[in-house]
């Protein structure tokens, strides 16, 4: 199972987090969050990563043109659109940008809003369903329905994230079943920087799953 952690704005954290067991490392190029890195930033954090390390950037309703700038100047593996990106922005950003992974994030409101989800598997590598709040993009430590999720399935592989944390994420991998995991303020002391200890403790509560099963 591959295990996200979002959010990195420390070189070292970075990697040490990835020492922990971290498979991918996201950094948040969205201008309004306490989370944003810049560009040299997500290089510096990058520079000393294991090559299998996979290095995502989160974006929010920016330009293609935008987007393809940082991903070149920061060396990213992936890019995750955390906005309104329809399944044609998609389409485009993977013509500019053949080799890189792109992860549609859907902020899940209700139980139709996840069919939307079938109209990207054609154009995305990768799913990620966070949790719906009105005032803020992501990072809000709000979890999802996860009941509303037993049955998701899409055609494409798929992380969970929102509010999951070491305590729930047992339950929460006990109910649906992604090819993924994401996680930020759940393993932070603050917005931005992370907590180790707390990242370990994840770890040690994913031994306790079949993490072979997808
Ligand atoms: O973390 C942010 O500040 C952020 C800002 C804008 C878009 C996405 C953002 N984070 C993403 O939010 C989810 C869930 O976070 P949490 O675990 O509930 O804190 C995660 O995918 C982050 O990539």
């Amino acid at each position: 199972m591959r295990v996200k952690i979002c959010g990195i704005t420390q070189p070292q954290q970075s990697t040490a987090i990835a020492s922990l067991g971290a498979t991918a490392l996201g950094f948040i190029c969205v201008p309004t969050s306490p989370r944003y890195v810049t560009t040299s930033q997500i290089r510096a954090a990058v520079a000393e990563l294991p090559a299998n390390i996979d290095t995502i950037g989160v974006f929010a309703n920016a330009s293609v043109p935008e987007i393809s700038k940082i991903v070149v100047d920061s060396g990213l593996t992936g890019v995750q659109l955390h906005g309104d990106e329809l399944p044609d922005f998609c389409y485009q950003l993977r013509q500019a940008l053949p080799n890189v992974e792109i992860i549609r994030a859907l902020r899940i409101r209700s139980l139709d809003h996840l069919d939307t989800a079938a109209n990207y598997t054609k154009y995305v590598d990768t799913l990620l369903l966070d949790a719906y709040h009105p005032e803020q993009l992501g990072g809000t430590g709000k979890t999802l329905d996860w009941t509303m999720l037993e049955q998701f399935s899409p055609n494409c592989p798929w992380f969970l994230a929102g509010g999951l944390t070491a305590d729930n994420i047992v339950e929460a991998l006990s109910q649906v079943n992604p090819s993924g995991v994401d996680l930020s303020s759940g393993v932070e002391r603050a917005p931005g920087d992370k907590d180790l200890d707390k990242v370990a403790l994840l770890f040690q509560s994913l031994k306790n799953i079949d993490l072979s099963r997808s």
